[in-house]
Order: structure tokens, then C-alpha cells, then sequence
């Protein structure tokens, strides 16, 4: 069994040490935090043992009641692997920690991608992270265009792409995001980050990509042309697209029309916290105009990474191959929608 720590319990976090509950070859060995807020009670009545981050701020959890089973350097110690999810550029201050331990670490797409031995996807590059100390899995949107480059990449060839981010101005409860009216170039200059980052997965690819924000907070959504070397029609990318586990061609028949339909759709389907792991690729978008392909895909930010951390784990650990730890973990977590 791999034991897993998780240090940063918000979005990600917690996302993450469910995930990790779940596997058949993984324990958590505990999640870390700051405060005794609502998720620090939450995980302790999930059975999960709670680390204080600051040891100044231990006390607190006291005065609140919430029972905690050490200090964050006692986490990092027992662990074989630490995921950590704590805000951006806080991943970089906590490297020194990990080091002091000798444990081997995740960071999260907020992070720089000078800070770590490899950025991470887990269809695209997993050898890449074998037996790496610091390993980045790159941010939702960037996990989103990678998931969609790779198998065009291995089918066709690709000449160059061009996306457009809509991005979400913030996640449901990220109450400091808001309230919020407005559309922002974001970032104003081009490219934005994303493109870069998927360099670091291809670093051959061609990609310029431009990132917008606006007043929404269930999902991204994706604008693609990808020009391609190879042919291909429609129902070729169509069909290649819907045989990847992790992307989710949504069938015509289900009038799915936003992202809106999309979370509800998954929390029919009982997803936890109504999460949506894959790249949900709107069928009807997936059109070929000569060389070039164009489809819309809507990624659920506050999720796509999670399946992405999980296969870090092992891919670090060296403990799968990259088609066994995909398929492990969709299998654990209930993928296939
Ligand atoms: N949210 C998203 O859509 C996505 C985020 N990411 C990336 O994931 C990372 C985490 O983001 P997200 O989960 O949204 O962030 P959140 O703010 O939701 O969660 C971060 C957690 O870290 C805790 N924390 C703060 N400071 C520390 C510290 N010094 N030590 C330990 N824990 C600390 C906070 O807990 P406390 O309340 O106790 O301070 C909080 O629970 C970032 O790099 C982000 O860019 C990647 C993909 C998508
Ligand atoms: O990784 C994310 O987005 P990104 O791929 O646009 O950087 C998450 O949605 C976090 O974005 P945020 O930086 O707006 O919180």
C-alpha cells in the first residue's frame, strides 16, 4: 500500500484524499491545514487525521474542538508520497519541507513549472515522472487541452493549435472571487499561461492559446482548432475522441446545451459533489473544414486534475505502468458517464 498524505485541504485537496481513499493500493495517511473551518470538521468526521500546517496556529483547532492527530512535518514523515493542494505559490514554499523528509511530492498547476523535475499528465507523459522527486500536474485547463492533444497527436499529427479559454471567474465557493460582472482578457497579453504549459507536456507543439474570465463559476469552456498533418473527417476525430477514457463526447440525444445541464447531469449520475473528471466535448461541435478541426469542450476545474494526482502518485512511486494506474484509478472512482 502507497501511503499518501495530503497537505492543502480546499478544492483540490479534498477532491484529491477522497480520490485517494478510494484506491485499491493507496491509504491516507492523513490532510493538513491552516484552520478549523468547515472542511478541517468535515474531514475529521470523514475519519481522516487532521495535521496542523502552522504550529503556531494548532491552538486553534483546540479552541474549536476539532481534534488533531499532529503537525505537518509528522504527516510528511510517514508519508511515501505528499500531494500538495495549498493555494498557489505556497506549493514552492513547502519544496524545503518535503526535501527535509525525503518524501517525494506533487504540486498543483498554480505552482511554477521551473520548481519541479517534470509537469504531469497522465496520458500524455507518465514515464516522464518515474521515480522524480517533484512532479507538477499541470492546471485544469492545461490537463484539458493535453488530454485532447495527445491522442490527435499519436493519430494525426498535429500542425498547430489554437484555443480560446473561457475561464470561469471563480469556484462556487470562492465567495472572495465576487460578487463579479464583467468579461476580462485574462491574461490581457498573449498567449496566456496555457500554452506554454502544454509545452512542457509536448515540448514540440505548436499552440497559441488566449484565456478570457467571466462571471461564471460551474465550468471552463474550451474554443478549439487544431490544425492537422494527417486527414480526418468528423466522425474519425468523433470516434477516436469517444474510445479515451477521460474524454467524454456528449451525445446529441442528451440536450445537454451548457454547463449548467452538464453538473446536473453528473450529480444524476451520483458523481460526487456533482464532479465531472473528464473533458466533456460537445459531439456536435466536432467538425473538420479541410485540414482543420474545430470543437467547444467544457472543463470542470474544480475536478479534472484529481484522477490526473492519482496516477502522480503511482507514476512517482513506480509502482504502474501508465495504462495499469489509469485504468486502476477510473475503475476506483466510478469513471464512464
Ligand atoms: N480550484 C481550481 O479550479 C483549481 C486549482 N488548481 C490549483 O490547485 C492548487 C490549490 O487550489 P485550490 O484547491 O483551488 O485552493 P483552495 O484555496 O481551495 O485550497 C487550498 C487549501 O490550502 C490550505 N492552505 C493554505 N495555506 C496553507 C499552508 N501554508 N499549508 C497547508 N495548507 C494551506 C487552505 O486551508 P486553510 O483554510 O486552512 O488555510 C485551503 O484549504 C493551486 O495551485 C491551484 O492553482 C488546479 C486546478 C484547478
Ligand atoms: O487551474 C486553473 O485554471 P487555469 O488553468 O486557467 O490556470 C483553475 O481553474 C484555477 O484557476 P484560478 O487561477 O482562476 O483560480
Amino acid at each position: 500500500m502507497l501511503s499518501v498524505g495530503v497537505n492543502g485541504y480546499g478544492t483540490i485537496g479534498k477532491r484529491v484524499a477522497d480520490a485517494v481513499v478510494a484506491q485499491p493500493d493507496m491509504e491516507l495517511v492523513g490532510v493538513a491545514k491552516t484552520r478549523p473551518n468547515y472542511e478541517a470538521g468535515r474531514a475529521v468526521k470523514n475519519g481522516y487525521p487532521l495535521y496542523a500546517a502552522i504550529e503556531e496556529r494548532a491552538e486553534k483547532f483546540d479552541a474549536a474542538d476539532i481534534d488533531l492527530a499532529g503537525l505537518v512535518e509528522e504527516l510528511v514523515e510517514e508519508a511515501d508520497v505528499m500531494v500538495d493542494a495549498t493555494p498557489s505559490g505556497i506549493g514552492a514554499e513547502n519544496k524545503s519541507l518535503y526535501e527535509e523528509h525525503d518524501t517525494p511530492a506533487l504540486y498543483q498547476g498554480g505552482e511554477d513549472a521551473d520548481l519541479v523535475d517534470t509537469s504531469f499528465n497522465a496520458r500524455a507523459n507518465f514515464a516522464d515522472a518515474a521515480g522524480a522527486d517533484h512532479v507538477r500536474v499541470v492546471s485544469c485547463n492545461t490537463t484539458g487541452l493535453s488530454r485532447l492533444v495527445a491522442p490527435l497527436e499519436e493519430e494525426y499529427g498535429i500542425e498547430k493549435v489554437r484555443a480560446t479559454l473561457v475561464r470561469r471567474g471563480g469556484d462556487p465557493a470562492q465567495t472572495d472571487r465576487g460578487p463579479i460582472n464583467d468579461i476580462l482578457p485574462n491574461p490581457r497579453t498573449i498567449p496566456s499561461h496555457h500554452g506554454p504549459d502544454v509545452q512542457t507536456i509536448f515540448p514540440d507543439l505548436a499552440i497559441d492559446t488566449l484565456g478570457l474570465k467571466v462571471p461564471a463559476t460551474l465550468m471552463h469552456t474550451h474554443s478549439i482548432n487544431v490544425s492537422l498533418n494527417g486527414d480526418a473527417t468528423a466522425d474519425e476525430v468523433r470516434e477516436l475522441l469517444e474510445s479515451q477514457s477521460r474524454t467524454f463526447v456528449i451525445p446529441e440525444h442528451l440536450d445537454i446545451d451548457g454547463a449548467g445541464k452538464l453538473k446536473e447531469f453528473a450529480l444524476d449520475a451520483g458523481r460526487p459533489r456533482g464532479d465531472l473528471w473528464e473533458n466533456c466535448i460537445w459531439g456536435e461541435s466536432i467538425s473538420v473544414e479541410g485540414d482543420d478541426l474545430y470543437l467547444f469542450q467544457a472543463i470542470h476545474q474544480e475536478s479534472d486534475v484529481v484522477p490526473e494526482n492519482v496516477d502522480a502518485i503511482r507514476a512517482v512511486a513506480e509502482t504502474a505502468d501508465a495504462d495499469e494506474s489509469i485504468e486502476t484509478t477510473n475503475d476506483a472512482l466510478g469513471m464512464g458517464l
